[in-house]
This record gives C-alpha cells, sequence and structure tokens, in this order.
C-alpha cells in the first residue's frame, strides 16, 4: 500500500486529487485519528528560495488562522530540502467543480456559501494579507461549509484530470479586478527581507471585485467578461466604464444590487467586507 509519511506518522494513500507543477495534492487515511484527510505535498529539489518562502509563509497564515471556520484547518507540515507536506482537512469537492455540474443554486444555500466566503476572506484581510487572486478553485465544500483552501501567496494547483474533469482556472483573468490590471505602480516586486509584495493599488477592494465575479457566476452561470474571449479585449472591457456590465434580472433585489456593488470599476466607491456583511441581502431571511 502507498503511504506517505509525515513526523513518524504514517497515512495511507487513497487517491490523488490534484497535481500542479512541483505539488500535489493526496486523499489520505489516517490510521490513528481514523478519518480521510488531506495531503498536499510539494517537490522543493529546484524551488528557488522565494517559492519556498512563499510557502513557509502560507504555512505560516494556516496555522495563525486555525482557529476559522472559514480556512482550511492545518493539522500538521513537514519542511525539508527536498519537500513540503501539509496535512489538511479533507474537503468533497472544490466550489470551481461544484459549479461545473450545479447551473442552479437554491437561494437559501447561495446565501450560506456567500456568508462563508466573505467571513474567510475577511479572515485574510485581518491577518493583513489581500488574496489578489481568488477563483471559485481557491474554495473547498468542507461538510456544507465553503472553506478558503490558500491565500495565493504559494503556487496554485491544479484538479487532477484523471480525477475530474475542470477547465483550469490558473492564471484565468476573469476575477482579476480593473486597478490590478491598471496596477502599474513603481512599487518593488519584494520588500526588505526578500518578501513578495502585493503592489500598492491592490488592496482589499480587489478581493472584493474577485468575489462579486464568482458571485455572479453563481447567478448568471458565467462570469462577467467570459464571453470576451481575447485576452487584451477581455482585460479592455474589464477597465473601460463604458462597457456596460450586464445583471439580468432576479428576483432577489437585494442580490442584485450586492452584486452591482460588488463590480463597481472605482475601488473607492466599491464597498468593503465588513460592509457587504451588513447588506440588506445577509439580514432578511427570505
Ligand atoms: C476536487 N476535490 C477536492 C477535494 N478535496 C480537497 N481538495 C483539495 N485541493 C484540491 C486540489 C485540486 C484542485 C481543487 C482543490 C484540498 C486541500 C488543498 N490544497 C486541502 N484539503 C483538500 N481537500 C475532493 N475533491
Amino acid at each position: 500500500k502507498d503511504v506517505i509519511t509525515v513526523n513518524k506518522v504514517t497515512y495511507t494513500i487513497l487517491r490523488i486529487i490534484g497535481k500542479g507543477g512541483s505539488s500535489k495534492v493526496y486523499q489520505v487515511f489516517s490510521e490513528n485519528k481514523k478519518k480521510v484527510l488531506a495531503i498536499k505535498y510539494v517537490k522543493l529539489d529546484c524551488a528557488d528560495d522565494m517559492t519556498v518562502q512563499g510557502y513557509i509563509n502560507e504555512i505560516t497564515l494556516l496555522q495563525k488562522l486555525r482557529n476559522s471556520e472559514n480556512i482550511i484547518h492545518l493539522y500538521d507540515f513537514e519542511i525539508t530540502d527536498s519537500h513540503i507536506y501539509l496535512v489538511m482537512e479533507c474537503g468533497s469537492i472544490d466550489l470551481a467543480t461544484f459549479l461545473s455540474k450545479h447551473k442552479k443554486i437554491d437561494p437559501q444555500d447561495m446565501k450560506f456559501y456567500w456568508r462563508g466566503m466573505l467571513d474567510a476572506v475577511d479572515v485574510v484581510h485581518q491577518a493583513g494579507i489581500v488574496h489578489s487572486d481568488l477563483k471559485p478553485a481557491n474554495f473547498l465544500f468542507v461538510e456544507g461549509t465553503l472553506k478558503l483552501i490558500d491565500f495565493g501567496i504559494a503556487n496554485a494547483i491544479q484538479s487532477d484530470k484523471t480525477s475530474v474533469v475542470r477547465e483550469s482556472q490558473v492564471g484565468t483573468l476573469n476575477y482579476m479586478s480593473p486597478e490590478a490590471i491598471q496596477d502599474t505602480s513603481p512599487s518593488p516586486q519584494v520588500d526588505a527581507n526578500g518578501h513578495r509584495r502585493p503592489k500598492l493599488k491592490i488592496n482589499c477592494k480587489s478581493d472584493v471585485w474577485s468575489l462579486g465575479c464568482i458571485f455572479y457566476y453563481m447567478v448568471y452561470g458565467k462570469t462577467p467578461f467570459q464571453h470576451i474571449t481575447l485576452s487584451l479585449m477581455k482585460l479592455q472591457a474589464i477597465c473601460d466604464p463604458r462597457h456596460v456590465i450586464e445583471f439580468p434580472a432576479v428576483d432577489n433585489p437585494h442580490l442584485l444590487d450586492l452584486l452591482k456593488k460588488c463590480l463597481i470599476r472605482d475601488p473607492r466607491e466599491r464597498p468593503s467586507i465588513p460592509e457587504l456583511r451588513k447588506h440588506p441581502y445577509f439580514l432578511s431571511e427570505a
């Protein structure tokens, strides 16, 4: 039987869930916990210091946010010169795969999912981090609750083609905010101690735009600019206020209002996550 040993604890490999460039995510069984868990394996052989630093930051943050309900739980980890192992709770399905299978979502469920996603990203912001690359594949269902899997610091992982068929969401532009596209601030790519620093203009409001694109996708089955296939045309449309985003009618006027607010192009006009949490959409029971 294939096993993975992390800090002298052995886990039986059940299947591979996803693989990226130098990383793999396995579904494993823990003999002593009698639980199904997930192990993210990262090969460090040809990783440069920046990449390793990115993973260490990711681990530090996962540990810091371990008590947050909407952040994936990290049970254990092991770092050597050649690899990293992260032992985490295992989800049932990621949001990207889920949305590709469920075109219509029950309004009550949708409200619960949105609340969870806002809470997850708010917790990351409170830790002083802007994700800046939010997309459905970053969220995972764990017993019905949506949890954030990563913080956009380390490299992204795509789902394994053999296990789930999914258009690879790595590097998609569909969730990118106007200010991220226009950001030409001269700020250095790395700060004093070599940490890759998000550019000045990208801030929490950029994550609100990305969440708005995910919400839009959940309501209308496509992202706001998905129909524009030429990348340059897509980027221009995202930034161009003359390109009016379409919002087909929906039953709940509060939902429509919240969607429109998340997709305001001027980040100063766009609501913050605390403001969104107080939106009437979340207050009404309907
Ligand atoms: C499709 N699918 C996913 C699961 N469960 C799951 N997937 C995880 N990553 C997946 C890697 C491929 C892309 C989608 C996320 C992680 C994880 C990390 N990182 C920590 N726990 C997890 N649980 C079951 N089916």
